[in-house]
């Protein structure tokens, strides 16, 4: 049987690092050990690979992600590819793959993937997530699902997926949801779909949003800083259901009076922000103020949602509904 093409790109991270056995410190490497073994992977598909850079993924900005954006394109417009696979550090991956996921327009598989243990450790993960990134970027029933994040032995939605350990190999997970298949030794199963998709197409990202996060007895003075920069949006990971320090009002009116959009989420990482409390501060007061409340993402996708948004002329409230 004729194999499948996969684009394989690596990106760098600690999948792609090795740890110095005198010092212990992990570090990138003059070559990209993952290279070398892919040749190993050869029977699953036949590997085109790419490596556009070489960063850990705090080095990883939305140029990058652009970039990335812009290489699969590039393959898919040739018709030639049958999906994709990225290797990426987990620090900002959920990052990388909801960009992609909002901004890449196919249905074809596009697996993101990464290790928490560097190539030369003992039980390091990164060649087998590889592995098993291929496994389901070959497979028919990833179509249509969107950017899947692949690492042991669980697929899971861009949209959903988020770092929950600094060390653990099981680290990613989607609270609330969970994951959408598994990997197993005998094959790739699939038990839930996405509901919905969505595309923002764009071609730049120029615009600064700011993240951050609100705390007991927080006050207006970062809120008034804020507005005092060149700022295009702030995300606001906000307390319990949605609500905020009655002392950051102020804060909050001189950005909302400067055109500022303001997306609020929850700093609790299960649940929804919602405008349910009438308090001074509370998400019904935020609401009336013009604050968009965002429908379940975590604050880094919101801020990648919002970059993305401001870009589209699309409307900011609408799209954060979705
Ligand atoms: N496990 C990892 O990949 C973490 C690393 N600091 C990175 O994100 O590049």
């Amino acid at each position: 049987m004729e194999k499948k093409k996969i684009l394989v790109i690596h990106t760098g991270g600690t999948i792609s690092m090795s740890e110095d056995a005198a010092t212990g410190s992990v570090k990138p490497t003059d070559y990209n050990p993952l290279t070398e073994k892919t040749k190993e992977l050869l029977s699953l598909a036949e590997l085109l690979i790419e490596e556009p850079f070489h960063l850990p993924s705090p080095h990883i900005t939305p140029k990058e992600m652009l970039k990335l954006k812009e290489i699969i394109e590039g393959y898919m417009a040739k018709g030639d590819i049958c999906g994709v696979v990225i290797t990426h550090g987990t620090d900002t991956l959920e990052e990388t793959a909801y960009f992609l996921d909002l901004t890449v327009k196919t249905s074809l598989p596009i697996v993101v993937t990464g290790a928490m243990r560097s190539s030369n450790e003992i039980g390091s993960d990164g060649l087998y997530n590889l592995i098993s990134s291929i496994r389901v970027a070959v497979c028919n029933e990833a179509k249509d699902k969107g950017v899947l994040v692949v690492l042991n032995d669980e697929i899971h939605t861009a949209e959903n997926v988020t770092k929950t350990h600094t060390s653990n190999v099981s680290t990613f997970q989607s609270p609330q949801y969970g994951p959408i298949g598994i990997v197993t030794k005998r094959g790739v199963l699939f038990h839930h779909a996405p509901t919905k998709r969505e595309y923002y197409p764009i071609k730049v990202v120029s615009k600064r949003v700011i993240l951050i996060k609100a705390h007991a007895g927080m006050d207006s003075s970062l809120l008034l800083a804020i507005r005092d920069l060149d700022v295009d949006g702030l995300v606001i990971e906000a307390l319990g259901q949605g609500n905020l320090p009655p002392a950051t009002i102020q804060g909050i009116k001189a950005l909302t009076e400067k055109k500022i959009p303001i997306v609020l989420v929850s700093r609790s990482f299960n649940g929804i922000a919602q405008d349910v409390y009438g308090y001074d501060g509370g998400g019904k007061h935020l609401k009336e103020m013009g604050i968009i409340f965002s429908n379940g993402l975590n604050g880094q996708k919101a801020r990648i949602k919002l970059l993305i948004g401001l870009e589209s002329e699309q409307s900011i409230e609408k799209i954060f509904q979705l």
